[in-house]
C-alpha cells in the first residue's frame, strides 16, 4: 500500500504530541515537510490531515459520500444524547432526518428571513449598549458573545435565557461547560485500553455530572414549552417547531425528546461561538488596518446618509460590496473552525495517489488552505480588495477558502450566521469610530489565538468606541 507520508511516532500515543495547543498551526508547519496529505497516528487511530484545496475538493466534493461520517468521541456521545444530534452524528438516516429538521425549522432562507426582527432589535441593543460605555473602554468580545447568544436563544427558544445582563444563568453555564468538555482530548478515544484513566482522574464523573445538569435543564425546558407558548409570539422558534413536529409524528415515526434536546444543544454549539469569533476577528483586523476601516465606513455611511436617519437594515447590505469583501477576507484569514469538524472515512479509498484506510479520522486544514501562497498573493495580509475581481466566496463551492466546510456535511448555518454578522458589522462601523484604549497603537493590537475548537482571540478585544458626531 502507498500510505501518505508520516512523521515519527512515539510508542502508545503515536503523533498526538505533535498537535500542540493550536493544531491548525502545528499541522500547517508539518504539511510543509510531509505534504498536502499526511498520515498521523493518534494512539491507535489513523488521522489524515489534508492541507490543500485539491485534497479538500477530493474529500468534500468528489468523494464526499465516503468521507461524510463523523468519528465517535465518547464525551460528545454522552453529552449529546448518544449521537442524537447532527454535528457529531454518524452519516445515515438519523443524521439525514435531523439535518432536514434543522434546515426546515431554523436555517432555511425562509426561517432566517423570519428572524429578521430579532436581528434588527438585538443589533440595535448592541449599539445602545456600546454607547453606554462611551467614552470608556468597551469589551467588544463580550458584546459579540452576548449578541450571538441572544439572537440564537431567541430563534431557538423564543426568548433570552440568561439574557440581558444576567449572564450567569444556568443555561449559559451549562453551554460553557459542554463546549469546554468537548474540546478536551479524551485519551480513551485514541488509546482504548487507556480508557480507564478517565474513570480514575475524574473526567468520566465530570462528564456525567454535566450531562445530568444539562438533561435536567432540558427536561424543564420541554415541560415548560409544552405547557405554554414562548414569549416571541410573532416568530415561530425552533423548540416550538420541533415539539409541534413531535405531536404530528407521534403515531408514525415519533421524534424522541432526546433528539429535540440534542438538536437544540447543537444549534447553540454550532451557532454562537463561531459567529461571535468571526465578528471578533473582523473588528480586530479593521482596527489594526485603519485604511480599510475608513474605506468600509465611507461605503456604509454613504448608504446610511441616503436614509435620512433611519437605521441601516438588511435590504441595504446588497449596496455594500466592500462590506462583502471585508467579510470574505476575514473568514479567509480567520476561519473560526480552522480544522472544520472531523470527518471519518467509511471505506478504503485512494486520495491523491495515497491509500487511506477505512475508519481513518480526517481533518481538513481550512486555515492552511486559505493561507496557501500558491492560491493567494501575500496570504497573511488583510486585503479585502483581493475579492473585487474574483467570484470566490465562502459558500463551499470554491475550495481556495472553506470556512464553512463543504458538501453533505458542510455548515447548514451560513445564511443564519452571515445575516447577523453583516448587519452587526455595518451598524457598528456606521455608528462608531474606533480607537485603542490608553492611546495604544492600532498595529500593536494583540492577535494571538486561544486554543479551542473555535479559535478566538486570546485576549478580549478592548476598544474605545466613539459615537459618530452626527448621530
Ligand atoms: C461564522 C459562523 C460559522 C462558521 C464559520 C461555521 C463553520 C462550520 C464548519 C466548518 C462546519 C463543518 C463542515 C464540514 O464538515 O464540512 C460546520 C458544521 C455545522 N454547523 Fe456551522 N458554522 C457557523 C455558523 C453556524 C450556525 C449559525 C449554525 C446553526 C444555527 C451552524 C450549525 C452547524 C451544524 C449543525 C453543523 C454540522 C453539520 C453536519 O454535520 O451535517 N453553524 N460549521
Amino acid at each position: 500500500k502507498r500510505l501518505p507520508p508520516s512523521p515519527l511516532k512515539l510508542p502508545i500515543i503515536g503523533n498526538i504530541y505533535l498537535a500542540g495547543s493550536l493544531p491548525h498551526r502545528s499541522f500547517h508547519s508539518l504539511s510543509k515537510r510531509y505534504g498536502e496529505v499526511m498520515l498521523l497516528q493518534f494512539g491507535s487511530k489513523p488521522v489524515v490531515v489534508a492541507s490543500s484545496a485539491k485534497a479538500a475538493r477530493e474529500i468534500m466534493l468528489n468523494q464526499d459520500l465516503i468521507f461524510a461520517s463523523r468519528p465517535r468521541f465518547s464525551t460528545a456521545d454522552r453529552l449529546l444524547y448518544g449521537g442524537r444530534d447532527i454535528a457529531f452524528a454518524a452519516y445515515g438516516d438519523h443524521w439525514r432526518k435531523g439535518r432536514s429538521m434543522c434546515v426546515l425549522h431554523l436555517v432555511s432562507n425562509k426561517r432566517v428571513q423570519s428572524f429578521r426582527p430579532i436581528r434588527d432589535e438585538e443589533t440595535s441593543l448592541m449599539t445602545e449598549k456600546i454607547k453606554r460605555f462611551s467614552p470608556g473602554v468597551v469589551n467588544l468580545s463580550k458584546v459579540f458573545m452576548d449578541l450571538t447568544n441572544d439572537v440564537v436563544c431567541r430563534a431557538v427558544l423564543g426568548r433570552k435565557y440568561g439574557g440581558g445582563d444576567d449572564r450567569e444563568k444556568p443555561f449559559n453555564q451549562i453551554l460553557k461547560m459542554i463546549v469546554e468538555m468537548l474540546q478536551r482530548y479524551n485519551v480513551g478515544d485514541f488509546v482504548p485500553w487507556l480508557g480507564w484513566i478517565n474513570r480514575v482522574n475524574g473526567v468520566e464523573a465530570q462528564v456525567e455530572k454535566i450531562f445530568k445538569m444539562t438533561d435536567q435543564f432540558m427536561e424543564g425546558l420541554l415541560r415548560e414549552y409544552r405547557e405554554k407558548k414562548s414569549s416571541d409570539d410573532a416568530v415561530v422558534n425552533f423548540a416550538d417547531a420541533l415539539l409541534q413536529l413531535q405531536r404530528e409524528s407521534k403515531d408514525s415515526d415519533p421524534v424522541e425528546d432526546d433528539v429535540i434536546k440534542a438538536l437544540i444543544l447543537d444549534m447553540f454549539g454550532g451557532g454562537t461561538d463561531t459567529t461571535f469569533t468571526a465578528l471578533e476577528w473582523t473588528m480586530a483586523e479593521l482596527i489594526r488596518n485603519p485604511r480599510t476601516m475608513k474605506l468600509l465606513q465611507k461605503e456604509v455611511r454613504e448608504v446610511a446618509r441616503n436614509k435620512n436617519g433611519i437605521d441601516i437594515n438588511e435590504d441595504d447590505l446588497d449596496k455594500m460590496p466592500y462590506l462583502k469583501a471585508v467579510s470574505k477576507e476575514s473568514l479567509r484569514l480567520h476561519p473560526p473552525l480552522p480544522l472544520a469538524v472531523p470527518r471519518e472515512l467509511t471505506q478504503d479509498t485512494n486520495l491523491l495517489g495515497y491509500d487511506i484506510p477505512r475508519g481513518a479520522l480526517v481533518l481538513v486544514n481550512c486555515w492552511a488552505i486559505s493561507r496557501d501562497p500558491l492560491l493567494w498573493e501575500n496570504p497573511n495580509e488583510f486585503r479585502p480588495e483581493r475579492f473585487f475581481n474574483t467570484s470566490i466566496d465562502y459558500k463551499g463551492l470554491h475550495f481556495e477558502m472553506i470556512p464553512f466546510g463543504a458538501g453533505r456535511r458542510g455548515c447548514p448555518g451560513i445564511g443564519f450566521a452571515m445575516s447577523l454578522y453583516e448587519l452587526a458589522l455595518s451598524r457598528l462601523v456606521n455608528e462608531f469610530d474606533f480607537g485603542m484604549p490608553n492611546g495604544g497603537r492600532e498595529e500593536d493590537l494583540d492577535m494571538t489565538e486561544a486554543p479551542g475548537f473555535a479559535v478566538h482571540k486570546k485576549s478580549p478585544l478592548l476598544v474605545v468606541a466613539t459615537p459618530r458626531a452626527s448621530l
